[in-house]
This record gives structure tokens, C-alpha cells and sequence, in this order.
């Protein structure tokens, strides 16, 4: 039987209906797969659902929101507080000491190196791997390989300390982001191909949105984002934030790490940010969202 590669109103609604209760995307997944979905559009789609940030805005869309942000940040609307990041060269983290080499004040942003090892960074991505291939088990006479290839992005969740590796990853990104680990959210690992690319968005969910409000059910607001690069991209794939004028190379190992949510719950539209294209290679990344509560 051909594979359902469009997604219904009931469906949409049964996906956030149960993100919002706090299911596993892996497992929404899951079912997806069982009821005949094909398993790469089933993981996109729930990999969209999960963030309404990734609603891709169009290019012309984001522009025009750009004059509206810098006159809301000019009038001083986002009360920065001290960072939840620690200062100094140096984080110190149980089992790595992590160099910040560059910080922004506001909105604050960090850049690290070496987060993760680049073994770590192998693995992260094989599990990965691992994990789309066992859930895209497709009849090889229905040809689907061809939609896939045309996929440009997709990606796969890890459940907090899902196993000891992930474990021990989840703690060092919670002690760098100084916040604790059970209110972070699952790692999410990313896969670009050549061309593509995630437009620019916020990692919050803005109030205003009907459809943040489900998310903001399970753990409230988010607060704070690192992205870390799992492989060197040929060319193409930087990290942008079209407010600052900045961008971020991938660096196997490295990551960038932004907080927007100050302890009003005021959120920083300064850290609009997006993945550029990939123009040559492909592009991995893991991305540590953490909330204000818990997260389950
Ligand atoms: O691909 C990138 O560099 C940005 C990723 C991102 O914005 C996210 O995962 O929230
Ligand atoms: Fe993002």
C-alpha cells in the first residue's frame, strides 16, 4: 500500500493533543509508522509539531518583522537580568572544562568549543542514523527512497538520560547551561543535505501564537537554546541571527548557546536566529532546549 505522505486536520489535532500531554515524539512516531505513514514524512512532521517555532517564515515575512524587533528591543521592552550562563573563560562542567570563546550581553549569546568530543559527536550521529533507518523500513518496490531524498532536513529525539551516553551528555549541557537537567527537553538531532536550511524563528514560543499554547503547558516557556555542530560542513550552514548581523560557522564540537526568557517570563526577540543553507556536504546538529520547569 502507498505510504500517507500529507497530514489531515485530526491528525494535526492528534499530534499536538499529545506533545501537549507530553508523549515522546519518537513514539507519536511510532504510531504514525504503524498507521501507514511514510516513516521520513512521519519524523518530519512531528519534528515540526514539536517546535511551533519551526513554522518555516517566509524570508520577505522575517525582514519585515526585523524593523519591528529592533524598535521593541530600542524601546527597551526585555529587561535583561544576570545571565543564567556563568562568567568566566572557563565552565567547568563534572566531566569536561569548556571554553567560552566569545559572549554577546544582549541578547546573551556564547560560543564554546568543545563541548562535545569529536568520538561523542560520531556517536550522536550514528545513533541517529541508527534510529531513522530502523523507523524507515520502507517496501523497496514503492520507491519512496526518491520523497526522502528530496527531504531536505529531518531529525530524531532522544528522551532525557535514554541511556548512559545521552545521560552523561544531558548533564554536562545542564551544568553548562546552568539549569537544571529535568527541565530540559530531549536532545533533538538535525540532519541538513545540501540546501537545506531552517528559516529564521524564535525559540520561544510567542504568547500570541494559538498554537504555543499546548506547548507551554509541559514546563512552561522556554528559556534557553545550545546548538551544538556534530561535523565540519563543507560550505554553507552557518548559524545566523539576522538581528545581530552574526553568524556562526559549524564546528565539529563547538556550539552556540542563546538565552531569551528572563525571569518574568519576558521573552528577547534579538535572538531570532536560523540555520542558513547548506551549499556543499551536509550539516548534523544537537540542540538542548530547557524550559522553566519541568519538562516530561
Ligand atoms: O541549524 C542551526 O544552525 C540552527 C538550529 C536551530 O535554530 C534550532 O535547532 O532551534
Ligand atoms: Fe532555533
Amino acid at each position: 500500500m502507498e505510504k500517507i505522505t500529507s497530514i489531515s486536520p485530526e491528525w494535526q489535532n492528534w499530534l499536538l493533543e499529545n506533545l501537549g500531554r507530553g508523549c515522546t515524539p519518537q513514539s507519536l512516531i511510532d504510531v504514525m509508522v504503524e498507521k501507514n505513514f511514510d516513516p521520513m514524512f512521519a519524523s518530519a512532521i512531528v519534528f515540526h509539531f514539536s517546535s511551533s517555532n519551526n513554522q518555516a517564515r517566509p524570508a520577505v515575512a522575517a525582514k519585515a518583522g526585523a524593523q519591528s524587533i529592533k524598535e521593541k528591543a530600542a524601546s527597551g521592552g526585555y529587561q535583561y537580568e544576570t545571565p543564567r550562563l556563568l562568567p568566566g573563560n572557563v565552565i567547568h562542567t563534572n566531566d569536561r572544562a569548556i571554553h567560552v570563546v566569545q559572549r554577546v550581553a544582549k541578547p546573551v549569546v556564547a560560543f564554546f568549543d568543545n563541548v562535545l568530543s569529536h568520538e561523542e559527536c560520531d556517536e550522536l550521529i550514528r545513533l541517529s542514523e541508527a534510529r531513522l533507518k530502523r523507523s524507515t523500513i520502507v517496501d523497496p518496490t514503492t520507491g519512496k527512497d526518491a520523497v526522502i531524498d528530496d527531504r531536505t532536513s529531518f531529525g530524531t529525539f532522544f528522551t532525557v538520560n535514554e541511556t548512559e551516553f545521552i545521560a552523561k551528555l544531558d548533564r554536562r549541557i545542564a551544568e553548562l547551561m546552568n539549569w537544571p537537567v529535568e527541565n530540559g527537553e530531549g536532545l533533538q538531532i538535525l540532519n541538513y543535505k545540501v540546501g537545506g536550511e531552517y528559516k529564521p524563528h524564535f525559540d520561544y514560543f510567542p504568547e500570541t501564537d494559538p498554537g504555543s499554547q499546548v506547548h507551554l503547558r509541559n514546563g512552561g516557556q522556554r528559556v534557553s537554546t545550545l546548538v551544538m555542530y556534530l561535523n565540519d560542513v563543507e560550505e554553507g550552514g552557518a548559524t545566523t541571527f539576522p538581528e545581530l548581523g552574526m553568524q556562526v560557522g559549524p564546528k565539529k564540537g563547538a556550539a552556540v548557546y542563546f538565552e531569551y526568557t528572563n525571569s518574568s517570563g519576558q521573552v528577547d526577540p534579538l535572538t531570532l536566529h536560523g540555520g542558513a543553507p547548506v551549499e556543499k556536504g551536509e550539516k548534523w546538529i544537537a540542540t538542548k532546549w530547557m524550559r522553566q520547569r519541568k519538562f516530561s
